[in-house]
């Protein structure tokens, strides 16, 4: 038996919606072996984040050290990464690693607005991570952060960003609709060449946290079983899709996202 293994590089969300609790449950769901270094350490529950503790450098580089020396891994997906230095150390380690399916998700704000990265380390991600990256995938927001557009709604102004965050050097760009108004939420694929739409319907829910990190996650886990950008991103939708319009209606905030909807789907126990 094959076994396919992929890394989350992320903070921890204690409620389980988010973060590391997130993309580890999205591996399992799509059948890949999952492992995870911690950068920080969030206390968040569906209301909030009511704390954050950075993991001295030191200690990411050595749980990356641990995995990737001994097991190794076919992909890795980064989410919150909160400052400079943290970002520094991970692009250092994907290099020495030589990583090849690198998911970057440059995480910057919780859905209730607390920054997961420090507003200096925007031109860290540009420099070390951007140009490492197989697949970029910005919200909205975050699109607008790292390219400095002045407003990203349309389209074109979508495609635009795609294009200026190719040229800076990752090999594929998704910039995604979520936080769009439109009934179709649409997110756009790059490849350097050309263009692919992938909609779905937009559920009217308050239940999307962590909806970023299941994405990318669900990303890693298609590369690292084999599954070219395309195939991989277009599976990462429909589990994403899945995952949103079956809500487990928890908390008393913006609640998780289903993770087992998209095994589930066939048979009405979702
Ligand atoms: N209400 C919704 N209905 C359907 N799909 C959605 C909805 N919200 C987000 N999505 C989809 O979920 C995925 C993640 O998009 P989104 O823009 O929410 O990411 P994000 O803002 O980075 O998430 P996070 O809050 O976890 O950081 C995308 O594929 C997007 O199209
Ligand atoms: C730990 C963590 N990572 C990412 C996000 C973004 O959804 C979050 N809320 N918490």
């Amino acid at each position: 038996m094959t076994v396919h293994k992929a890394l989350t590089v992320a903070g921890s969300d204690s409620g389980g919606g988010a973060g590391i609790q997130a993309d580890l449950k999205t591996f399992q769901e799509l059948g890949v072996y999952g492992m995870s270094v911690l950068t920080a350490l969030t206390a968040q529950n569906t209301q909030g984040v009511h704390g954050v503790f950075p993991v001295p450098p030191e200690f990411i580089a050595q749980q990356m050290d641990a995995v990737l020396s001994d097991i190794g891994t076919d992909a890795v997906k980064t989410g919150m990464l909160f400052n400079s230095i943290i970002i520094e150390t991970v692009a250092k380690k994907l290099k020495e690693y030589n990583v090849r399916n690198y998911v970057l998700d440059p995480v910057m704000v919780a859905k209730g607005g607390a920054p997961l990265l420090v507003t200096e380390a925007v031109a860290a991600v540009k420099e070390h991570l951007l140009p490492l990256a197989t697949v970029v995938t910005p919200n909205l927001p975050e699109a607008k952060v790292l390219t400095g557009m002045e407003k990203i709604e349309t389209k074109e102004e979508m495609k635009e960003a795609a294009k200026l965050l190719h040229d800076w050097g990752a090999q594929h760009v998704v910039i995604k609709g979520g936080h769009g108004t439109d009934d179709i939420v649409t997110d756009l694929l790059y490849d350097g060449r050309e263009f692919v739409e992938l909609s779905a319907e937009r559920f009217h829910t308050q239940h999307t946290h962590g909806t970023g990190c299941t994405f990318a996650a669900a990303i890693a886990a298609g590369l690292a079983s084999g599954k070219n950008v395309r195939e991989a991103v277009k599976q990462a939708k429909v589990f994403i899709t899945a995952a949103i319009s079956h809500p487990l209606g928890i908390g008393h905030g913006h609640g998780p996202t289903n993770h087992w909807a998209y095994r589930r789907e066939g048979s009405n126990d979702v």
